[in-house]
């Protein structure tokens, strides 16, 4: 199978609720999120992005659009997490992404999963879709998830 694969970081803050150790205090992370897609190589005389899936710098605007510039600089807070979300809302102006599970990096990477794979899907008729995303919490710890 070929693919090709755009790496992307961005900063953001989050806590593990009811972690046993340090993880529930807010902290933050410079994360890494790894983007492979597969779909036909792209055959048209001339094009911009002849010979390839998609152009390098394609992939990384819509991943931009639909999720760094969301997550980047953000807190990523549980929703049931009441407590923080009480304090970060008497922040002005706060940048905050209210996540619908715990912000554990599994969970993360599966939300960035599920919001990337509708970004991606079929752009230009070339069966282009998202295969696998790998989201680093921390250079040691990270998460992978292959499309089904
Ligand atoms: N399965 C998971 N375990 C842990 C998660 C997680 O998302 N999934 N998250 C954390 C903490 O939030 C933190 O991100 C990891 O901290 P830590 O274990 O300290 O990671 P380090 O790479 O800094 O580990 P060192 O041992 O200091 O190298 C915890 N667990
Ligand atoms: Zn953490």
């Amino acid at each position: 199978m070929l693919t090709i694969t755009r790496k992307l970081e961005f900063d953001a803050g989050h806590r593990i609720p009811d972690h046993k150790s340090q993880c529930r205090n807010l902290h933050g992370h410079r994360y890494t999120v790894e983007i492979t897609l597969v779909g036909n190589v792209i055959e048209q005389e001339g094009s911009s992005d002849n010979g390839m899936i998609m152009d390098f710098s394609d992939v990384k605007a819509l991943a931009k659009q639909y999720l760094i510039d969301v997550w980047d600089h953000a807190f990523l807070v549980y929703e049931k997490d009441v407590a923080v979300r009480g304090f970060l809302d008497s922040l002005p102006g706060h940048k905050t992404v209210i996540i619908d599970r715990i912000p554990t990096v599994e969970n993360l990477a599966q939300t960035a999963f599920d919001i990337l794979k509708i970004a991606y899907q079929d752009r230009y008729g070339t069966g282009l879709r998202l295969h696998k995303l790998v989201l680093h919490e921390t250079p040691n710890c990270w998460a992978e998830i292959t499309a089904d």
